[in-house]
C-alpha cells in the first residue's frame, strides 16, 4: 500500500477557509466498484459521498442549462468539460456540513485534477485506485439495471477506450505524491472492503 498522507489539508480555497477537509478521491473503470465501497465506506466511517457521474445524471435530470450537452458527452462515454463537473463538486461540497469528502469517478484525466485544485484549491488526502480487469468490469456494468444509457455493450466500449487512455497519468500523479492506495478489486464486496477499511481506519485517529 504506497500511502502516507492522513493530515488534514487546510489550503487556500474558500471551502477549506471554513472547515478542515478530508478528501478521498476514489478512482477506476466503469463497474470496478467504486459507487458500492463508496456506500459501504459512508456507513462504517460517516464520509459524505458525491458522485461525479451522479451529478452530472441530477443536472441532466434537472433540465439545466448544460443538460443536453452533458446528456450527448455521457452517451458517447465521454468526459463532460472540468469545469461543468468541478462546479457541480464544489456545490455539494459546499452545502454540507461534514468536512470529509470521498469524491467518486473523479478525477477522470489530467484536466479534471487541475481544475479541481484550481476551483476548490485543495487536493485530496488520499487516491483510491479499485484496479479491475476489462473483462469482469464489462459484466458488471452489464448486469447493473439500473437504466442507464450508458449501461450498454457500445458505450461500455467507448468509456473503457476513454478510461484507458487517459487514467494513467493521473494515478501516476498521486503514486509519486504517496498518496495512491491500489486495491484489488476482485473479490466479493466484503472481501473488498476489508481491503479498504484499513486505509480509513488508519485514519481515524487524526481526524
Ligand atoms: N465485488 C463485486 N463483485 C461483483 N459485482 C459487484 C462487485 N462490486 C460491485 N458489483 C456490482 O457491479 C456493478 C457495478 O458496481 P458499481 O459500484 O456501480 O461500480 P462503479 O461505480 O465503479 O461503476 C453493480 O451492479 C454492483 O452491484
Ligand atoms: N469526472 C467525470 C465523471 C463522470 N463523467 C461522465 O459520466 C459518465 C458516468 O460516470 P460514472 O462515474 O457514473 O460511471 P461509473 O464509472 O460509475 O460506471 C462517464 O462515462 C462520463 O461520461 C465525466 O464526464 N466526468
Ligand atoms: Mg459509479
Amino acid at each position: 500500500m504506497e500511502f502516507s498522507s492522513a493530515e488534514p489539508f487546510k489550503g487556500e480555497g474558500c471551502l477549506s477557509k471554513e472547515k478542515n477537509l478530508y478528501i478521498t478521491f476514489v478512482l477506476g473503470g466503469p463497474g470496478s466498484g467504486k459507487g458500492t465501497q463508496c456506500a459501504k465506506i459512508v456507513e462504517n466511517f460517516g464520509y459524505t459521498h458525491l458522485s461525479a457521474g451522479e451529478l452530472l445524471r441530477q443536472e441532466i435530470a434537472s433540465n439545466s442549462e448544460d443538460g443536453v450537452m452533458i446528456l450527448d458527452m455521457i452517451k458517447e462515454g465521454k468526459i463532460v468539460p472540468s469545469e461543468v463537473t468541478v462546479k457541480l463538486i464544489q456545490k455539494g461540497m459546499e452545502s454540507c456540513d461534514n468536512g470529509k469528502f470521498l469524491i467518486d469517478g473523479f478525477p477522470r484525466n489530467e484536466e479534471n485534477r487541475t481544475a479541481f485544485e484550481q476551483i476548490i484549491g485543495a487536493e485530496p488526502n488520499i487516491v483510491l485506485f479499485f484496479d479491475c480487469p476489462e473483462e469482469e468490469m464489462i459484466k458488471r456494468v452489464l448486469n447493473r439495471n439500473e437504466g442507464r444509457v450508458d449501461d450498454n455493450i457500445e458505450t461500455i466500449r467507448k468509456r473503457l477506450k476513454v478510461f484507458a487512455a487517459s487514467h494513467y497519468p493521473v494515478i501516476d500523479y498521486y503514486s509519486k505524491k504517496g498518496k495512491l492506495c491500489k486495491i484489488d478489486a476482485i473479490g466479493t464486496e466484503d472481501e473488498i472492503f476489508e481491503r479498504v477499511r484499513p486505509v480509513f481506519a488508519a485514519c481515524e485517529g487524526v481526524q
